[in-house]
């Protein structure tokens, strides 16, 4: 990565605006999965080891610049809290007189977490005044969040225009491995792309054509390139209007000399439920009033052989609907085989990330990315907004 990180500049004694992503599942006034605040903690205390103050600023769901009580950051504080060892400060507001106080008070070493920022409607709108007042708390910003960085909001990108703004560890790490994926792989270079919508992954489909060795589809997005290969999908998702980009994609994979892997079997159903009636049937025998949930035995095995034999594997979207046990075999099969392969592997966030968690192959791959859309993004080789305003080393 060329741009500058918290190992390049001087901390001790310094007020950090620190931006960090603690989006995380809650459940009842708790957090339920904590992986995005365990992935800040080397940040987090590297400054505060470092003798900085350091103010941590995040967003929690979408509460549209108003205050929703469910989404306060007191349980992420307590979890953090705990997590760190160390007692911290959390406030009621973003910014303002309760902030300032806090902030008075802190000695070097102390952490304060502010309020969602989100409950500021500047935020998402990226508001100068807003990231101006983020700016005049602290002397240095930096930037952890990279499950937020691709969005340009004041706490990700505005506060960047008035500070020295550098990465934090987590930052530079999910960029170098996906970019250096992306520039330089280790051949043979496999992606796999699932999940619901190729709406959602025209743009990494059409990017990582012109990288990889092997694409593998799965997922619902599948159904849309079964019909362009002349199939008929029955009930299962399909998006009409894309049709012929699939075909597109189809064709230029041939051009380009890459293995562009499709489903032969998969798990169809008369329900969309666990208790469905389900059958498997070849790729050319759906029918007409079942729908298509998982990829079958001999697709699996299809997959598993190219993803051992791979150096590097990139994964993003689950292969069937996971979330149903009787439509989970072939995103397990997918993860194990991940999980058995010698190849690096990177696991591209979101649903994908929750998959391997959920089965429990987490901790045998090499890299599980915090960002769902924005590993997405990255790899459809868009600059990061939350990036892009970091200064270059
Ligand atoms: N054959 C299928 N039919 C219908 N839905 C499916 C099918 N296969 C997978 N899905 C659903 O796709 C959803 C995931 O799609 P999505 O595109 O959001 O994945 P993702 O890219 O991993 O997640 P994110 O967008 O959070 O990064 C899951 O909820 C899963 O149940
Ligand atoms: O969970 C995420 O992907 C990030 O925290 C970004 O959240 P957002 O999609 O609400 O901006």
């Amino acid at each position: 990565m060329n741009k500058k990180t918290i190992r390049d500049v001087e901390v001790d004694g310094k007020t950090v605006f620190c931006r960090v992503d603690f989006n995380v599942p809650m459940s009842d006034g708790e957090v339920t999965d904590d992986t995005r605040i365990k992935a800040a903690l080397p940040t987090i205390k590297h400054l505060t080891g470092n003798g900085a103050k350091v103010i941590l600023a995040s967003h929690l769901g979408r509460p549209k610049g108003e205050v929703v009580e469910e989404l306060r950051l007191d349980p992420v504080a307590k979890r953090l809290s705990d997590l760190l060892g160390q007692e911290i400060t959390k406030t009621d507001e973003v910014y303002g007189d309760e902030v300032n106080k806090a902030l008075s008070e802190m000695g070097n070493g102390d952490v304060l977490l502010i309020e969602n920022v989100r409950f500021n409607a500047g935020e998402e709108k990226n508001d100068p005044e807003l990231a101006q007042a983020f700016a005049d708390m602290a002397d240095l910003y930096v930037n952890d969040a990279f499950g937020a960085a691709h969005r340009a909001h004041a706490s990700t990108a505005g506060v960047a225009e008035h500070l020295p703004a550098v990465a934090g560890f987590l930052m530079e790490k999910e960029i170098n491995v996906l970019g250096q994926a992306l520039s330089d792989p280790e051949r043979p270079f496999t992606a796999i792309i699932g999940g619901a919508k190729v709406k959602d992954k025209i743009g990494v489909i059409d990017n990582l054509i012109d990288k990889v060795d092997h694409l593998i589809i799965g997922g619902g997005l599948a159904y849309t390139f079964v019909k362009a290969q002349g199939h008929e999908v029955g009930k299962s998702l399909l998006e009409e209007d894309k049709i012929d980009l699939a075909k597109e994609y189809m064709q230029k994979a041939e051009e380009k000399g890459v293995d562009f892997l499709m489903p032969e079997d998969v798990i169809v159903a008369d329900d969309f439920s666990d208790s469905a009636n389900t059958k498997e049937v070849a790729i050319d025998s759906i029918p007409a009033d079942w729908e298509a949930l998982d990829i079958g035995s001999k697709t699996r095995e299809k997959y598993a052989k190219v993803i051992q034999d791979s150096k590097l594997v990139i994964w993003n979207g689950p292969m069937g609907v996971f979330e149903l046990e009787t439509f989970a075999n072939g995103t397990k099969a997918v993860a194990q085989a991940l999980a058995d392969t010698k190849g690096y592997t990177v696991i591209g966030g979101g649903d994908s990330a929750a998959a391997v968690e959920k089965f429990g192959y987490a901790d045998s791959m090499d890299h599980v990315s915090t960002g769902g859309g924005a590993s997405l993004e990255f790899m459809e080789g868009k600059e990061l907004p939350g990036v892009a305003l970091l200064n270059d080393k």
